[in-house]
């Protein structure tokens, strides 16, 4: 199904709920560039249809349960968010986790982000890959799929470590922790990569095996790369602006400087990553939105059930 954004936007007209003030203020605190108009045109209905899944497949867990004479307990539904470094990845899933709390049948929402399971810096170093940041096998695949296997699985609580951008590597001491929320949201470049092939021919299962729902954000690369550019230069005033940031040597880069750097890391690492791994998985997501370069929707494509 397609839905340009007038049709979208339409749905927000059958939706009760209007945002409170503390909605309003969580929100605010997300992105100083969101505005709250998108957030009711776009993001509202897509937590509702979202929503309508969760209930759905509570209902075909229950009737399963009827069928079989089971008890299976509830696990947390798993949505995973997909795109391009800069597309708006992380805004999104933080809308989402605001807006999903706000309906009855999914109070508890938590997000995990891919980044955590990148190897520490040491060991892309040792592996040559620290110019691939971001590429599939910079990543720590097998513990990815074991911690959302488990979460999905309902296991009490799940761990994950943490990436830092001020550090620019693992925070060694830290961790994330997940304790069975409703809806896991797991958010990344590579969450809809296909299965690797092992040297038998057979495949293991893909991250996306354990995904109830999944999203991928789109929009132009050429405006894409502006975004990430633009988020560069913003980040000389703060993250990098802490002596303690692994990128502190740009905050002293004029404008030009700064855009000609930003420019040529897009070029070089995170452009030939959006073309070569993460926009061919761009069909393998439930919904995609599309977005302008002012970064509101223009249209959303749904595949049907
Ligand atoms: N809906 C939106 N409206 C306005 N600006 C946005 C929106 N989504 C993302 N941005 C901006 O685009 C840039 C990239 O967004 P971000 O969510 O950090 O991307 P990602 O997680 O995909 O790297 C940020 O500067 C962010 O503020
Ligand atoms: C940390 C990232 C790999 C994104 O990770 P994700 O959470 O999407 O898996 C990316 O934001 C990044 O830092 N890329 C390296 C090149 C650059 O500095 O832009």
């Amino acid at each position: 199904m397609e839905l340009d954004r007038r049709a979208w936007a339409r749905l927000a007209d059958t939706i009760e709920q209007p945002l409170n003030q503390g909605d309003v203020d969580r929100l605010r605190g997300i992105g100083e560039h969101l505005s709250l108009g998108e957030v009711e045109q776009i993001y509202l209905p897509l937590s509702r249809l979202l929503s309508i899944y969760v209930e759905s497949s509570a209902h075909l867990r229950s009737a399963t349960n009827d069928f079989l004479g089971g008890t299976t307990r509830r696990t947390p539904f798993v949505i995973g968010v997909a795109g391009s470094v800069a597309v708006g990845k992380s805004t999104t899933a933080r809308v989402l986790q605001e807006m999903l709390r706000r309906w009855p049948s999914t109070p508890r929402v938590e997000l995990v982000t891919t980044d955590g399971f990148l190897y520490p810096n040491a060991e892309l170093r040792r592996r040559g890959l620290m110019e691939r940041k971001g590429f599939p096998e910079a990543y720590d695949r097998r513990a990815l799929l074991r911690m959302v296997a488990e979460v999905k699985s309902g296991k009490p609580e799940v761990r994950a470590p943490k990436y830092s951008h001020l550090y620019y590597d693992i925070v060694p001491d830290e961790e994330i922790s997940v304790r069975r929320p409703d809806v896991l949201i797991v958010e990344g470049l590579n969450v809809l990569q296909p299965a690797r092939v092992r040297a038998d021919g057979t495949t293991g299962l893909a991250l996306s095996d354990f995904f109830d729902f999944s999203i991928y954000v789109d929009a132009k690369p050429a405006h894409i790369e502006e975004w990430y550019v633009e988020r560069f230069m913003r980040w000389r005033h703060g993250a990098f602006a802490d002596p303690q940031s692994y990128f502190h040597q740009y905050s002293f880069l004029s404008d030009a400087e700064a855009s000609e750097r930003g420019t040529e890391i897009w070029r070089r690492i995170n452009g030939p990553n959006l073309r070569s791994n993460i926009q061919p998985t761009r069909s393998r997501a439930r919904l995609v939105m599309s977005k302008d370069r002012d970064h509101s929707v223009s249209r959303v494509l749904l595949r049907k059930v």
